[in-house]
């Protein structure tokens, strides 16, 4: 059993942290805090050993009456691998301190592929990460992408695709985050950043896609337009995504309408905090005109990509050379579709 420490107990960092506990063949033996909060507090209930990542707040702790059982630097000496689940860029700044104590470490979707040197998804590209120092799991909505497209380019190949990535603005917790009352065109430029940030996982394809930023939390939701390279009955696009793993047909004629009646029903699901891990692909949306292929997605953006992290960990330790078995492994553990 092989010994995980997630560096940045946050939205992700959380999920995976529980995500991994579940697993037959990793635990977990550490997770870092920066402050003395309820996340921390809920960490030591889960019994997960709490370490600090400002020293300095050592005594914040101390006064909150939460135990800690050391800095990150100690944590990384009782692991075998790091999660690396911090903000937006500081993952790239913790990569130093990772090579320097020898410890592999897996990165998530808002580092940049550059400053890492390989990214990561289980379906598209597990091999390329099987034995290396670290990788860094795409995000959520290039995960969404993956999902999908990766399936649909098997069966009937891909020329070209374009999508719209209608974006939540802010996580439900995230409460200074916006907008509140706009809809903006985020990037402003066009092609957006999740076009390059596929090819660093689906090698070539050939994609194109628009971004926006809207006042929602709930979900991502996605506009996909691909040219076919062959041609295809949608029935049989239907039947591929159906048992295709991580994806879900909803449809909106069941009242599955929507981000919110999609979340509705992952909290029928009862999922630990009500997440939905499975891509959602409205059934209706599916269709093929002119030679091609429209649907439309939601993504629950803080799970998607979580059980990703869990197969990057057995590629990079090789518990797992398949990455079916591993897929296979994590959904089993998570209770995934
Ligand atoms: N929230 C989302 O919807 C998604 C986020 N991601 C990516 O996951 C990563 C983490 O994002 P979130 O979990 O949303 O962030 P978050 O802000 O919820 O959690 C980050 C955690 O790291 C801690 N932290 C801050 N500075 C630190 C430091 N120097 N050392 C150690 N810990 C530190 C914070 O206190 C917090 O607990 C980012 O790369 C993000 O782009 C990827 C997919 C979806
Ligand atoms: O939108 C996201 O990634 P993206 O920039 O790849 O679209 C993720 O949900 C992370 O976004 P955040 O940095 O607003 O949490």
């Amino acid at each position: 059993m092989v010994s995980v420490a997630i560096n940045g107990y946050g939205t992700i960092g959380k999920r995976v942290a529980d995500a991994v506990a579940a697993q037959k063949d990793m635990k977990i033996v550490g997770v870092s805090k920066t402050r003395p909060d309820f996340e921390a507090r809920m960490a030591l209930k889960k019994g997960y050993d709490l370490y600090i990542s400002i020293p300095e707040r050592e005594k914040l702790f101390q006064e909150a009456g939460i135990e800690i059982s050391g800095t990150v630097e100690d944590m990384i000496d009782e692991a075998d691998i790091i999660v690396d689940a911090t903000p937006e860029g500081i993952g790239a700044k913790n990569l130093k301190m990772y090579r320097e104590k020898g410890i592999k470490a897996i990165f998530q979707g808002g580092e940049k592929h550059e400053d890492i040197g390989l990214s990561f998804n289980s379906f598209t590209n597990y091999d390329d990460s099987l034995g290396a120092d670290y990788t860094r799991v795409v995000s959520c909505n290039t995960t969404g992408l993956c999902r999908t497209l990766k399936p649909i380019d098997d069966l009937c190949g891909i020329k070209k695709v374009r999508a719209v990535m209608v974006r939540r603005a802010a996580d439900p917790a995230q409460v200074k985050k916006g907008p509140i009352n706009a809809i903006v065109p985020n990037p402003p430029t066009v092609p957006s950043h999740h076009g390059p940030d596929l090819k660093t996982v689906m090698y070539g394809i050939n994609i194109n896609t628009v971004a926006l930023l809207v006042p929602t939390t709930l979900m991502h939701q996605h506009n996909i337009m691909v040219e076919l390279e062959n041609p295809v009955d949608i029935e049989e696009i239907k039947e591929e995504l159906n048992k295709t793993s991580r994806v879900m047909l909803v449809k909106a004629s069941e009242g599955l309408a929507s981000t919110a009646e999609i979340m509705e029903y992952a909290r029928e699901l009862g999922r630990p905090r009500n997440d939905l891990y499975e891509i959602a692909v409205w059934e209706e949306s599916l269709n093929i005109v002119d030679g091609e292929l429209y649907y439309m997605q939601a993504v629950h953006q803080e799970a998607d990509a979580v059980p990703e992290s869990v197969d990057a960990i057995r590629a990079l330790l090789e518990l797992e050379e398949d990455n079916k078995k591993s897929i296979e492994k994590t959904n089993k553990a998570m209770g995934i579709l």
